[in-house]
């Protein structure tokens, strides 16, 4: 039997399943955003060897990935998130799309003026054509992480993905980006359009391979003002969550949306079809119980720079955290943005055993209160 056909191997450890679709649980699970790569010395171990695409599109490489923070947390995350990037659909959609060590993504042939899209972007885009290697990639780790914790997959959100296409790499002001979108609204409303349609094919896709949670990366969205969030970003979110789960109908698998710096989104986040929404370190846990009022699961939201603060900040700000979420319903315990690339090893396995000590004290304490 080949690995696509093979039975997968029985789930033992369904916790962060069970927050994302808002039952009770005995303490808040824990992931970490960017678990896999650059902080780890046994991630950049293999990247000496091999350039960060070539990881992406070699399935042996990317499974590999994957499970490093999985065995050296061991126990400790409560799921695994598949190695790879949010750019490989522009790559799906013509574009070249390269990473430079130290400095990142970089596209040599950044999309400058509307006329550009007919003539870089293709027109159909088959995700199973141009991303098997993601889908395969899925595949072999949900048979390689034997059913230890869930494997979730991902896809970055269309303005994100629309703003990297145009600024042809990181940017401070995305100021190319944003003139798209005053100077030439509907252009950029087809241009969004058209990713939004590769974003659900690649998501369905994802989790028919194997993938058991999906997570959206709006990483950009906080650069929009809360008018332009509206017109720009929130409805091919929408869109994405409704399609992806009318399309895998009773193959669904829990959604979240990850908004990075649209605070003032939060509530219309949380009405959409998400079962999750994530938010960053600008948010209170108060603040963002009150806005979603219990429609969501919540996740997030330690600013990862705590974790330079030594191991009293760490544990200070861990144990708010989680006090302040609650441990035993709509909680996943994560950081607010991705884990930073010179964390010590050592400050991630400080804050994953705080989160599960002080989900379980508080789990308990929750406990003995009821049967008060
Ligand atoms: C914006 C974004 C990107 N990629 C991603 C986002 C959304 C999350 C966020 O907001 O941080 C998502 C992503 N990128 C990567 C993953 C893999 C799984 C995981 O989360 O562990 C995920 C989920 C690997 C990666 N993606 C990248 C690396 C490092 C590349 C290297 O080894 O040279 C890794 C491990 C490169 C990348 N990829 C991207 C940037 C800006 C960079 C350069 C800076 C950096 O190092 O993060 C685009």
């Amino acid at each position: 039997m080949t690995n696509s056909t093979k039975p997968f191997p029985p789930l033992k450890h369904d916790l962060i399943l069970r927050a994302a679709r808002g039952e009770k649980t005995e303490r808040a699970p824990v992931w970490v955003m960017r678990q896999a790569g650059r902080y780890l010395p046994e991630f950049r171990a293999e990247r000496v060897e091999n350039d960060f695409f070539k990881i992406c599109r070699t399935p042996e490489l990317a499974t590999k990935v994957t499970l490093q923070p999985i065995d050296r947390y061991d126990g400790l995350l409560d799921a695994a998130i598949i190695f790879s990037d949010i750019l490989v659909i522009p790559q799906a959609l013509g574009m070249t799309v390269e990473m430079v060590p130290g400095k990142g993504p970089h596209f040599p042939n950044p999309l400058v003026v509307p006329a550009d899209i007919a003539v870089q972007l293709k027109e159909k885009v088959d995700v199973y054509q141009e991303l098997p290697y993601v889908f395969d990639a899925i595949t072999m780790t949900r048979h390689a992480l034997e059913g230890r914790v869930p494997l979730l997959g991902f896809v970055g959100a269309p303005w994100t993905l629309m703003a990297y296409m145009i600024e042809g790499g990181g940017s401070k002001t995305l100021s190319k980006a944003k003139e798209w979108i005053f100077k030439y609204p509907k252009e950029s409303h087809e241009l969004l359009t058209r990713i939004t349609d590769v974003c659900v094919d690649f998501a369905v896709g994802q989790v028919r391979a194997g993938a058991q949670m999906l997570q959206v990366f709006e990483s950009w969205g906080g650069e929009l003002g809360p008018h332009d969030f509206e017109l720009f970003s929130l409805p091919y979110l929408a869109q994405i969550a409704k399609r992806v789960k009318a399309e895998l109908g009773s193959e669904a698998v829990p959604m979240t949306v990850f908004a990075k710096g649209s605070w003032y989104a939060l509530e219309q986040l949380s009405t959409l079809e998400y079962d999750t929404v994530s938010v960053d370190w600008t948010h209170s846990p108060e603040s963002a119980k009150a806005a979603t009022k219990g429609r969501v699961t919540l996740q997030g939201n330690m600013d990862p720079n705590v974790l330079y603060g030594g191991d009293e900040a760490i544990v200070a700000a861990a144990t708010r955290m989680v006090r302040g979420f609650g441990s035993t319903g709509r909680y996943i315990a994560n950081l607010g943005h991705g884990i930073l690339p010179t964390v010590p090893v050592e400050a991630m396995h400080l804050f994953l055993s705080t989160v599960h000590r002080v989900g379980l004290e508080v789990a308990a304490e929750e406990q003995a209160r009821e049967s008060a």
